[in-house]
């Protein structure tokens, strides 16, 4: 039973989990990599079966990945595998959004989170919609930047003021129409990073609601004991 008393509008997830895993540089790709016991995927889906407030979770994966079925079975209630996965994160994304037009309303909130942070929890999910569910430019977990940031951008050593700055994770999360334009009108979607950039470009100030460090994106080879370290210790947050 999901608990949506108060709202017509649903929120279901999208995992983008179709890359390769390059900077991982493992066998497989870094999303089947085990972590605590269990593959990153597992755990990221996980999360979102087990909240109250999700309806469903989508997960898009590249069409010949040949993992996901040993990690979700095809008939698993609450979650569908969607083989449309495209050449970057963002390809991946509006692939997803298109293939569940007809499941997803235009007021539905989507909660699009990286299926390399295993370490989100239904906590953070509520965190998140209760922040910014009714936020017209939707919302994103983030963290403040708590160390003194150096750039070599210019000539030399400059220090850039930190204040104000955040570090963006996910779930990101906007109402499905509203996401749906955002990407299919980005003028250049490989030159964006994250979905709250291409709400920014038209014009729209996505709320960030403070994350955990949990949530960090499992990228390089060091991250995996940090995210085994958290694994052990459940719904931190
Ligand atoms: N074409 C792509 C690229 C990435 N992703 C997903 O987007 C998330 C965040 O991307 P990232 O951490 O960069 O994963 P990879 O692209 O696999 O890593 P790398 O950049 O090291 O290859 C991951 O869950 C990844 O599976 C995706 O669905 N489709
Ligand atoms: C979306 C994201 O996780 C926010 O920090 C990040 O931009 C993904 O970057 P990646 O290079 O695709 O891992």
């Amino acid at each position: 039973m999901t608990e949506n008393p108060q709202h017509s509008r649903r929120c279901v997830a999208l995992i983008p989990a179709a890359g390769v895993g390059a900077r991982m540089a493992a066998a497989s790709p870094k999303q089947y990599l085990a972590i605590a016991g269990k593959p990153m995927l597992r755990h990221t889906a996980n999360a979102f079966l087990a909240s109250p407030l999700i309806s469903h979770t989508y997960i898009v994966v590249s069409e010949g990945d040949g993992y996901i079925d040993s990690v979700i079975s095809p008939d698993e209630p609450g979650v569908t595998v969607l083989r449309c996965g495209g050449a970057t994160r963002m390809d991946s994304i509006l692939n997803g959004l298109r293939a569940v037009r007809a499941e997803v309303a235009d007021g539905d909130l989507v909660l699009v989170h990286d299926a390399a942070r295993p370490g989100l929890t239904p906590g953070l999910i509520r965190k998140l919609i209760d922040g910014a569910g009714d936020a017209p430019g939707g919302g994103l977990l983030a963290l403040p930047v708590v160390d003194t940031v150096k750039s070599t951008r210019g000539e030399g050593l400059a220090t850039v003021p930190r204040d104000g700055l955040w570090l963006a994770q996910t779930p990101q999360m906007f109402h499905y129409a509203l996401l749906l334009r955002a990407l299919s009108e980005a003028p250049d979607p490989h030159a964006i990073t994250d979905d709250a950039s291409a709400v920014e470009m038209l014009g729209l100030s996505p709320l960030l609601i403070e994350g955990h460090p949990r949530n960090l994106k499992v990228t390089l080879p060091s991250d995996i004991r940090i995210a085994e370290m958290y694994m052990a210790q459940p719904d931190q947050e």
